[in-house]
């Protein structure tokens, strides 16, 4: 059985610990670490089976975990990325944002080949990276529009030096319009799936960002255009917000845990 290692116990986190606790995925929840000390405490009631709370990020690889599961942010993986892989443990990061930083890819990818560890990253709140990835050196563009509740976009870095007040937002507007390498670092919580994109695709800076502030829905919409010889494709997913996160999709949290049970599973695997 394999054994986990869970770094942030927030909307994504829990769901995944859940899983693991409920069997879904056939693997031990061993060890957990969130910043937040009430966090890791709540989750831990909410388990049968109790993982160790460890006293900071990077002791949960140096425990003998298989992988270690990032949920928590950009500056996690920045901060825990490559200590993970130089314990000999595998890595699965949903903050993918953090990976457009070239030169944290770069640290990171050397180290696994290094190390022979493995970094994944699940398809997180969209659909369609399978396609993206099979026709990538025939991609001439690629665009994502996201679409969420203002709620849902509060707290953004962009918003710090914005003079759009989301409280006041009566309509459909657009907030945001640049490359997924300005929207991942305006957007810190909201727009990984633009890196997740970028990286199985044409890259960060040809990659497009629409962002959206729409009072009037109740879903995280991603709309994907990408275009090239091969032909087009497109793609929409109207996700349902986690009922406890709202910048979080319910998609993101499956997709998370549909990753970990092909890892811990020895099983035919399905898709590219
Ligand atoms: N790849 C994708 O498609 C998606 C990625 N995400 C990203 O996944 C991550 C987790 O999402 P949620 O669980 O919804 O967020 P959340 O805000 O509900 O939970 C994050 C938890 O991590 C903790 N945390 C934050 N920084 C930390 C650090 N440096 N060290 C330890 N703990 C830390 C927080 O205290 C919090 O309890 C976020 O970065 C989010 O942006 C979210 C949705 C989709
Ligand atoms: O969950 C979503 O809809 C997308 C999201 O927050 C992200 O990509 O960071």
């Amino acid at each position: 059985m394999k054994r986990i290692g869970l770094l942030g116990c927030g909307a994504i986190g829990t769901q995944i610990a859940l899983a693991i606790d409920s069997g879904k995925i056939p693997a031990v929840l061993t060890h957990v670490y969130d910043n937040s000390k009430d966090a890791a405490n709540i989750l831990v009631l909410k388990l049968n089976t109790k993982p160790e709370i460890v006293e900071n990020s990077h002791l949960l690889s140096s425990h003998p975990v298989d992988i270690v599961v990032e949920a928590a942010s950009q500056d996690a993986v920045k901060d825990v990325g490559l200590s993970v892989l130089q314990n000999k443990r595998d890595l699965m990061i949903m903050s993918v944002g953090a990976l457009l930083d070239e030169s944290i890819y770069d640290i990171l990818s050397d180290a696994c080949s290094h190390f022979k560890k493995t970094i994944y990253l699940p398809s997180g709140a969209i659909a369609g990276l399978d396609g993206i990835k099979s026709i990538k050196h025939e991609l001439e563009s690629v665009s994502i529009t996201t679409t969420k509740h203002p709620r849902s976009l509060k707290g953004a870095k962009f918003f710090e030096t914005s003079q759009i007040d989301l409280d006041k937002i009566n309509s459909s507007t657009v907030i945001f319009e640049g490359t997924a390498k300005e929207a991942v670092q305006l957007f810190p919580a909201n727009i990984n799936v633009a890196a997740l994109l970028s990286l199985s695709g044409i890259g960060s800076e040809k990659t497009t960002v629409k962002i959206v502030a729409d009072p009037n829905t109740d879903k995280n919409t991603h709309h994907i255009e990408a275009a090239g010889k091969f032909g087009k494709m497109t793609f929409t997913i109207e996700n349902i917000p986690d009922a406890n996160n709202p910048k979080t999709s319910r998609l993101a949290i499956l997709s998370a845990i549909e990753t970990l049970r092909k890892y811990c599973s020895d099983d035919i695997q399905i898709g590219t």
